[in-house]
């Protein structure tokens, strides 16, 4: 059975009560909303231009023509067969999908046992830090020789990556020698940005330089999963076909204008009703598997990115009955819930105290899984705990969350897995990407940029002296120095 349940009994008033709970009522009232923004989205999803010009591409991922994506595993599967270790650069999108993948459908213990990768690369996810011991560590203990690279970069532009790729390129070369650039694939945007041009330029030297995969146009970092991961879900031995099944199932269900036939749409109405009227605007991620720790980072990434914006959304209709959207600058609204990745049950001994006690500002999803594909046993003579297996342990820790958590008026949800595989996995992506997608809709906000995190970034570039830093920035920078007095250092 492949199944995806999502349980929202406990974000209802009837278990958390009428000052934290949502209820009935409230979900009709929005009912109208709800419908527009589905119609409007449906409107976008439909046209290609808009698709691409809004970022609204990655709808179409899980729908990818299948010659490419066998041609994609094919290429991934030679790379995990013939080297012992693969190099995986990237930040943010372009890392954390990957991780997540890894994660949810490859044994625990991965890079550890030759026999539970199947004879497969190592993975070493790098580039998603500017912290110098791990790297340096890293490639110490690697042979060039036997160490495959994927850089993966939209941009390639990110300092992280670019940096680290920079090192890793040289490592490369006095290691290997004049053929070095085999032992590479970039993913980057299919036209522009340094990455690309790089890979040109290598290409010119020698085709099989340097081989690349697109970024296709319109799928943001934080979509692209279904874009930029496949080589990597490849290269683990993951079977692509079966993680677009579950994706396009979930597409499916995702696509019904009922908020109570569409789990995303319902997902986000109720988070959307239980912020801004309830004042939950802490989002718990909780899974109760340590194949999902990684895949709830992956939604930190997504929420926060995507819903946590200063302006609002300007759209202007355009002539192909499309339309663009601009920042409405005349009227800040700051929206956003701030996403927290926890897990259970080892959390249960952190952060679950605070969740139960403390402010009343959040609202927690946990996913289970019903059914796990290695179990162990308690054995007997062991009192209470005698002859019980962990998956039972399991459940019952996540059934007593919920209770605690409903018990003290906490509203909180439950996504059940039937199991983790490729299709649920694939599913559950989908699903949460929706689910932030129409948030944003709701809130009228551009879920697909992400204007904040520029301004760290062009700190660091004036301070780097970047070239073709806009004065504008550089004055911006001048204009706000941080002060620093002793007296405030102790
Ligand atoms: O793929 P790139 O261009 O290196 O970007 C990496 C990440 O950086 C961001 O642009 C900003 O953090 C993310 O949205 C993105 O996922």
């Amino acid at each position: 059975m492949n199944d995806i349940k999502f349980d929202f009994n406990n974000m209802m008033s009837f278990n958390v009560g009428g000052r934290d709970g949502v209820t009935e009522y409230d979900l009709r009232r929005l009912m109208p909303r709800v419908n527009k923004c589905h119609r409007h989205f449906r409107r976008l999803s439909e046209n290609p231009a808009s698709r691409v010009r809004l970022s609204l591409e990655w709808l179409m991922l899980p729908f990818q023509d299948k010659k490419t994506v066998e041609e994609i595993q094919r290429l991934g599967d030679e790379i995990g067969r013939q080297y012992e270790n693969v190099l995986s650069l990237g930040i943010g999108g372009s890392y954390l999908g990957l991780k997540s993948a890894q994660e949810a459908l490859c044994a625990p213990y991965y890079n550890e046992f030759l026999q539970l990768r199947q004879k497969r690369s190592r993975i070493y996810f790098e580039g998603n830090n500017l912290d110098p011991t791990p790297l340096a560590v890293l490639l110490r203990q690697l042979d060039p020789k036997k160490t495959f690279v994927t850089v993966i970069s939209k941009s390639g532009e990110t300092t992280e990556t670019k940096a680290v790729f920079d090192v890793v390129e040289e490592w490369l070369k006095a290691g290997v020698g004049a053929h070095y650039g085999r032992q590479i694939i970039a993913i980057t945007d299919p036209k522009s940005g340094t990455l690309r041009k790089k890979v040109l330029e290598e290409q010119a030297k020698d085709p099989s330089n340097f081989r690349s995969l697109p970024l296709l146009p319109g799928v943001g970092g934080r979509f692209s999963e279904f874009n930029m991961g496949l080589l990597h879900l490849a290269i683990v031995g993951v079977d692509i076909a079966e993680v677009f099944s579950g994706a396009q199932a979930m597409a499916r269900r995702c696509s019904l204008e009922d908020i109570f036939k569409n789990p995303a749409y319902m997902y986000a109405s109720l988070h959307h009703l239980a912020h801004l009227r309830k004042g939950k605007s802490i989002a718990i991620m909780m899974p109760f598997s340590e194949g999902l720790k990684s895949t709830a980072d992956w939604y930190c990434q997504l929420l926060a990115e995507s819903i946590g914006k200063k302006y609002p959304r300007r759209i202007k209709a355009l002539g192909d009955s499309g339309e663009a959207w601009e920042a409405d600058t005349r009227r800040p609204v700051h929206a956003g819930r701030t996403p927290v990745a926890t897990r259970g049950t080892t959390d249960l001994h952190s952060i679950q105290q605070n969740n139960v006690e403390g402010p009343n500002d959040k609202a927690v999803t946990m996913i289970r899984i019903a059914s796990f594909a290695d179990d162990v046993t308690v054995p007997a003579d062991k009192g209470f705990l005698s002859q019980k297996r962990f998956s039972e342990l399991l459940a019952l820790a996540q059934e007593a969350t919920a209770w605690a958590l409903t018990s003290a008026k906490r509203p909180n949800c439950t996504i059940t897995l039937s199991q983790l595989s490729p299709w649920t996995w694939g599913g559950l992506l989908y699903f949460f990407e929706m689910a932030t997608a129409f948030e944003g809709e709701l809130l009228n906000v551009n879920a697909f940029d992400q204007p904040g995190v520029e301004s760290y970034k062009n700190y660091m570039y004036y301070k780097l002296r970047k070239p073709d830093i806009p004065e504008k920035i550089a004055q911006e920078i001048e204009k706000h120095p941080v002060k620093s007095d002793v007296r405030f250092i102790l």
